[in-house]
């Protein structure tokens, strides 16, 4: 499924009528039927629709609904909440269809006499990807006067008021309680700040050809039929160097939990052999709960891994790099060595992105692929920016990141968005609050680890391995736990659940 901006949106149109040949009236027609399809299937003949309608093509679509539905024995009114003379284009057409066909419609005329008050379910086709700006009277208003209902609202590809695009704070919009988003979800259904006014959202198709969107856009979402097409099989002739040879660098006295948990989620991904290196100490503690993992020793400083032993990182198909190694100045040193002399792919996570950020130039040099695990609070770090910034254009943030620095980077949060170096972006949308808890940050890279290490497309194997760690917390919280006690170690766990779906 594409994710687009407002502009690849109208891109993506424009290719489809230019082209391709559809007609714009046709497109309309298209996405007026398939919704109103999904509103009949939730609504009842009983209710009082009142379908709002802009001067654009969203309030075309409008129209194109309030017909549908109206032909169909629905009681549908449609308020215009612009004058006569600002309706244009397709949407004139489908107005007058809309009136031949004798539909009922009467013009916004203030919010005292507005038949929003009346409706048991309210259609917002005012403003889709058109918006521009804050919203002007008297729609900002009469959007307040929405707001406060309690009625079902259902809005129309984007909710009124709300930017398609990422970047904007400042806003008045609708805030839907379902949305049926056309032919692509637009970016703002994937920010914090910006998703919930969509409320339960869906897709809707309108026979846009998937050829305007191959050359429009480079986002979409990473979901089962993805997984399905590139997940590493098994053979029957299959060792145990087949499916690849990790190392895990990190742990320290006080942390030694999260090596633990990267080292058993990357086993139980499916890596063939795994070796954790640690301090002496973090061996103890966790060999007796890790029994298939070899270990190496490491020299220490006050129970932190220094560079002194040097380690040993020739004989590995890729390296988990960070977690619980604490910010000594003297762990940099060993970070910034095991980064410039392994020659195979390395994730770094936790504490190590904070070793290498200051010298994140160095990542260029590499000739095997680095990935990246920040959340946005250390998405922040890396950039030196506010974390705000970054939650409120966190696509932008990662595809330069990316870029600059020749990584995949994975920003993880409520929508993790995996990103290539060539600025290929994937969003995951498994995955509950259950995860937020320490040590989910851990488990996600172990299986990261597992599934690069069996050598198919990097992009591929990290998309799954975000897949995989979401929707074990996603299986976990449907049939044994809840939000709140749900454990990293229980989606280690939980990865069983969702193999035995996927192969
Ligand atoms: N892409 C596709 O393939 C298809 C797309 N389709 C549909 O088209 C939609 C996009 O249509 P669009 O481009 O006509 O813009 P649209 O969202 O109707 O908004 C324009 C109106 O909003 C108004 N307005 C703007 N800002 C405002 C403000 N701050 N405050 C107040 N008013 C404001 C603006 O007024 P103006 O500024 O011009 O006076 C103008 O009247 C898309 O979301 C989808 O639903 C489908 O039909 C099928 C095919
Ligand atoms: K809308």
């Amino acid at each position: 499924m594409f994710i687009v901006t407002a502009k690849e949106m109208y891109d993506i149109d424009k290719f489809a009528m230019q082209e391709i040949g559809l007609d714009g009236k046709l497109l309309m027609e298209n996405a007026g039927r398939a919704v109103a399809e999904k509103i009949t299937a939730m609504s009842s003949k009983q209710e009082k629709i009142c379908v709002l309608a802009g001067a654009g093509n969203n309030g075309g679509d409008g129209f194109v609904i309030a017909r549908t539905m109206m032909d169909q024995g629905y009681h549908i009114h449609v308020l215009q909440v612009v004058p006569d003379s600002k309706i244009r284009g397709d949407a004139s057409f489908h107005k007058r269809i809309y009136e031949n066909c004798g539909g009922s419609l009467s013009l916004f005329d203030g919010i005292d006499g507005t038949e929003v008050l009346d409706a048991d379910i309210i259609i917002d086709a005012m403003i889709g990807i058109g918006v521009k700006g804050e919203l002007r009277e008297p729609l900002l208003s009469l959007v307040s006067l929405i707001n406060q209902q309690t009625k079902k609202v259902i809005s129309v590809d984007v909710p009124s008021g709300l930017p398609a695009d990422e970047g904007t704070v400042e806003f008045s919009a609708v805030e839907a309680t379902y949305t049926f988003i056309i032919g692509a979800p637009k970016i703002s259904a994937f920010l914090n700040h910006t998703s919930p006014y969509y409320g339960t959202w869906e897709l809707v198709s309108i026979g846009l050809p998937k050829k305007a969107f191959q050359l429009s856009t480079s986002k979409s979402i990473w979901n089962e039929t993805n997984v399905r097409d590139c997940f590493p099989g098994r053979k029957p002739d299959d060792h145990k160097g087949t499916h690849g040879k990790g190392l895990v660098i990190g742990g320290c006295t006080e942390m030694p939990g999260a090596l633990s948990m990267t080292l058993k989620a990357a086993l139980r991904a499916g890596a063939g052999l795994i070796t954790g290196a640690t301090s002496e100490h973090v061996i103890n503690r966790i060999a007796s709960t890790n029994v298939e993992a070899t270990y190496a020793v490491l020299s220490t400083t006050d129970g932190f891994i220094n560079n002194d032993s040097k380690v040993n990182v020739q004989d590995y198909d890729a390296i988990a790099l960070g977690m619980g190694m604490g910010r000594k100045a003297f762990t940099s040193e060993l970070v910034r060595d095991v980064v410039s002399e392994a020659n195979c792919p390395i994730i770094i996570d936790g504490d190590g992105l904070h070793h290498i950020q200051p010298y994140l130039t160095s990542l260029k040099r590499r000739k095997s692929p680095t990935i990246m695990t920040p959340h946005p609070r250390e998405m922040a770090m890396l950039l030196g920016a506010n974390v705000n910034e970054i939650l409120v254009e966190p696509f932008r943030y990662a595809s330069e990141f990316a870029r600059k620095f020749d990584v995949y980077l994975v920003l993880k949060g409520m929508y993790s968005i995996i990103t290539s170096p060539e600025g290929k972006q994937s969003v995951n949308m498994t995955g509950n609050p259950g995860l937020a808890k320490g040590g989910s940050g851990d488990v996600l890279t172990g299986i990261i680890l597992a599934m690069i290490m069996q050598r198919q497309d990097m992009f591929d194997a990290i998309c799954n391995a975000c897949y995989v760690h979401g929707k074990s917390a996603d299986l976990l919280i449907k049939h044994q736990h809840s939000h709140h006690d749900l454990l990293a170690s229980d989606v280690i766990d939980g990865i069983a659940n969702v193999y035995r779906t996927i192969s």
